[in-house]
C-alpha cells in the first residue's frame, strides 16, 4: 500500500478536524485503497493525498454556516463535501455528483464513516432540484468560474453563498466572469487565501453572496 502522510502538519490536522481526526484518516486510507481504482484519484496523487487533497479541502469547514444546509458540486470523491461533512457534524451536505460509480462511492464512504449527515444526489447541477434551496455551495476542480457560477447561484437561497475553491488564476477567472456576476446579481464578492501559515498548500476562494 502506498504510504501516507498522517504525520505531516500535525497542527494544521488538529486544528482543522479536532476530534474527527481518526474519521478523516479513515476516509484517506478508504481513498487511497480504492480511490485509484474507482477512477477518483490519479496514481501521482496517492503519497500527497493527506496534505493536497484532504487537509485541503477542510481548510473549508471555518467558512460554514452552523447548521447550514450546504452543497457540494461536482463532490467526485468527496472533495471537499465529505471532508468537510466529517469535520462539521452540525451542518448538513448534499453531494451533487453526475457519475454512478462516484456516487455509489460516495454513499458507501458516508455510511462506513458513519456519517448522518451527507445526502448523494445524482445529478448535474443544472438539472438538480432542490427544496428547499441551499444555504451554502461549495465546488472544487468543477469548471472556470463564467461557467461554474451560473450552475452553483442557482441552488443557493437568497443570503446564501457560493464558496468555491479555486487555483492560482483566480483573479483573471473572476475578471472573465464579470458577466455572469452582473447577471447572477452577485454581492459581497470576495477572494480568500486560506491556509496561509496553517497548511503547506494554501488555497484560494471565491466567495459571494447570492441576491
Ligand atoms: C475534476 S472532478 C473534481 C472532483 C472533486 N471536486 C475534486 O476536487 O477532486 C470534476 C467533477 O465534477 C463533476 N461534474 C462535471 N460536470 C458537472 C455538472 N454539470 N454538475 C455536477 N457535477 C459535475 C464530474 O462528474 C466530476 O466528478
Amino acid at each position: 500500500m502506498t504510504t501516507l502522510e498522517y504525520e505531516a502538519e500535525p497542527a494544521a490536522a488538529a486544528e482543522l478536524f479536532g476530534t474527527h481526526i481518526d474519521v478523516a484518516r479513515k476516509y484517506t486510507d478508504d481513498l487511497a485503497q480504492r480511490g485509484e481504482e474507482l477512477g477518483l484519484i490519479g496514481p501521482l496523487e496517492l503519497p500527497r493525498l493527506w496534505s493536497r487533497h484532504i487537509l485541503n479541502s477542510a481548510l473549508l469547514a471555518p467558512l460554514v454556516r452552523r447548521g447550514a444546509r450546504v452543497g457540494d458540486i461536482g463532490s467526485g470523491a468527496g472533495l471537499p463535501g465529505l471532508v468537510v461533512a466529517l469535520a462539521r457534524p452540525d451542518a448538513q451536505f448534499v453531494l451533487i455528483e453526475p457519475m454512478e460509480r462516484r456516487c455509489d462511492w460516495l454513499r458507501h464512504e458516508a455510511a462506513e464513516l458513519g456519517l448522518t449527515n451527507v445526502e448523494v444526489m445524482r445529478a448535474r447541477a443544472e438539472e438538480a432540484h432542490l427544496s428547499p434551496l441551499l444555504d451554502q455551495a461549495t465546488a472544487r476542480a468543477v469548471s472556470a468560474l463564467s461557467k461554474l457560477l451560473p450552475l452553483t447561484v442557482p441552488l443557493v437561497r437568497s443570503g446564501g453563498e457560493v464558496i468555491l475553491m479555486k487555483g492560482a488564476n483566480i483573479e483573471a477567472e473572476a475578471l472573465a466572469a464579470a458577466k455572469a456576476i452582473k447577471r447572477l446579481r452577485l454581492t459581497d464578492i470576495e477572494i480568500l487565501l486560506l491556509g496561509d501559515g496553517v497548511a503547506t498548500e494554501v488555497t484560494r476562494v471565491f466567495r459571494a453572496t447570492v441576491d
